[in-house]
């Protein structure tokens, strides 16, 4: 596995994430580790080759056996990516070598943290950037564990100096002029008081000028400082840098997922339910004094097309017929794949007589288009077509009858509802043969409270539903009657549903009662 961290770009952490194995992600995790941890041995390195100059802020005695223990550190994980690849197959041992690598990682944060005198800035990259990235790439149950182990040790080291322990501190500051060293296990803030009360004293006796010190102070807060953007800022870059890319891939995941959701593959038409979701929106949307139109498809004989010319003449002439469909149509329409080789056309604020000039012409542009096989063949294909359009005044007669059910339905459990009610009270009532006129009282103003509650909670329903909800359904029903009596009537023809109900005006009742 060639691991490029130069190029960890949108491609490459995608794949990390959603194609790299397991193991192989431990052991990108475990080479960033190696990485930080090399980091830190050349920080050692660096200190003791100029210690002449940085000796004096930093304890030499602190700084050998940290050294030692950030060898074996870089020895291990330079083992630990050799032996991790290998081990694919076998999860019982992944997850062993994940537990170790987490544990390991989080004892030495914690360890550097505490030598060097509690960095808030190292503390807080280490603590929530690391664990933002071990969960991208191992075990999150394992990060999560390590997470409040850190910060159970955060709590810890704050307590234990209170109970006499000294930790070790990397930090320290020599003033070899005068004899005295400030060591001890404190926080920036508390080491400022302690060196401004010092540099008083000592500017007062005339031991050390106060601008000696004052240089001293700043060179050992200028390294100490550094120190802690080295450890901690390019980490925090790189993280921040991982999780940028990770949202952005989720975005991406997200618009792909939507996608296909959305889109029929084939046709690259709206799918049926984005269709049907599209056109319940269109049907709200609708204005007082505007119709809707509904044109329902169905190619003629196509299961012949499918056995003469084979399936994927078939899916040919699908998505020509898809082609066709958008060209002739206007984008305000909503065409959806409703089926296999049936469209649903939604034609918002279009009147019969146009929804159905434009069905014929659909007809006709169908009916008109050649299509050319891969083997040579030339044919044509014809369409069966129904057209209704529900118009304004049959969308009150809908809105108005549909609430004048709702209401009817809402209120109808609330005088339900107040008999087990009722009953339970007077059975309470014989239980305890009591007859507080206080109680009762009580009791009637929170049932009362809770039916207005109620009722309160209905009305905001009803006025909520303007049509019933499967309106669509409904309409695409009428539609598809009419699309069945275009087939009946020989196919390759338009028929208006309209023009059926109108012939028999009593069924549309029986259409439209809501169950
Ligand atoms: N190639 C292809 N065929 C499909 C697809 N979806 C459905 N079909 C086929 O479409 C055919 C529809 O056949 P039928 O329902 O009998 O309808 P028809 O042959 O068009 O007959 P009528 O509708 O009565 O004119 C079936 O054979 C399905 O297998 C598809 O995505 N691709």
């Amino acid at each position: 596995m060639a691991v490029s961290i130069s190029h960890l770009g949108y491609r490459k952490l995608s794949r990390v994430i959603f194609e790299w194995q397991a193991a192989d992600r431990a052991l990108l995790l475990a080479l960033f580790i190696l990485l930080e941890v090399s980091s830190h041995w050349l920080w050692c390195l660096f200190v003791w080759w100029r210690q002449d100059i940085y000796g004096s802020y930093v304890d030499m005695d602190v700084l050998y056996p940290l050294w030692i223990g950030l060898t074996l550190m870089v020895l291990f994980f330079s083992w630990m990516v050799s032996r991790l690849s290998p081990i694919r197959e076998d999860t019982g041992s992944l997850y062993k070598w994940q537990a170790i690598i987490v544990t390991l990682y989080s004892l030495y944060i914690a360890v550097v943290i505490i030598v060097m005198g509690y960095s808030s800035l190292v503390a807080g990259v280490s603590l929530v950037g690391g664990a933002m990235l071990g969960m991208v790439l191992i075990r999150r149950r394992y990060v999560w564990k390590a997470f409040l182990g850190h910060i159970a040790l955060i709590f810890l080291v704050t307590l234990i100096p209170y109970f006499g322990f000294t930790i070790p501190n990397l930090r320290q500051m020599t003033i070899a002029s005068f004899p005295l060293d400030s060591y001890n296990y404190l926080t920036y803030n508390e080491m400022t008081v302690i060196e401004n009360a010092i540099s008083a004293s000592i500017f007062q006796n005339g031991t050390l000028s106060w601008d000696s010190f004052n240089q001293l102070r700043f060179s050992y807060a200028f390294f100490w400082r550094t120190t802690h953007i080295y450890m901690a800022l390019p980490k925090a870059v790189f993280i921040i840098y991982m999780f940028r890319t990770l949202l952005l891939i989720l975005d991406n995941s997200k618009a792909e997922i939507m996608q296909y959701a959305n889109q029929d593959e084939l046709t690259q038409l709206k799918s049926r339910r984005y269709g049907l979701t599209q056109m319940q929106q269109a049907l709200l949307a609708m204005g007082d004094k505007q119709d809707f139109s509904v044109i329902l498809l169905d190619l003629d004989w196509f299961k012949s097309i499918n056995d003469n010319y084979g399936h994927d003449v078939g899916d040919q002439v699908l998505s020509e017929v898809a082609q066709t469909l958008l060209k002739s149509l206007s984008e305000e329409s909503i065409v959806s794949r409703y089926g296999g080789e049936e469209f649903l056309i939604v034609l918002p604020d279009t009147q019969h007589d146009s929804a159905m000039t434009i069905a014929k012409q659909l007809r006709r542009d169908i009916a008109q288009h050649v299509i050319k096989s891969d083997d040579g063949t030339d044919f044509n294909i014809t369409a069966s077509i129904g057209v209704y359009t529900l118009t304004h005044d049959e969308r009150a007669r809908i809105q108005s009858e549909y609430k004048t059910l709702a209401l009817e339905e809402s209120t109808q459990p609330l005088a339900e509802s107040q008999k087990p009610r009722k009953k339970e009270a007077d059975i309470d009532k014989a239980r305890t043969n009591k007859t507080s006129t206080q109680k009762e009282s009580s009791q009637k103003t929170r049932a009362q409270k809770r039916i207005s509650h109620r009722r309160k909670r209905a009305a905001t329903e009803i006025l909520k539903a303007q049509l019933p909800s499967d309106i669509c359904q409904r309409l695409i029903c009428i539609a598809d009657k009419a699309l069945y009596e275009a087939k009946d009537r020989g196919r390759n023809q338009v028929v208006s549903a309209n023009d059926m109900l109108a012939a028999e005006k009593d069924k549309i009742s029986v259409l439209y009662a809501i169950s």
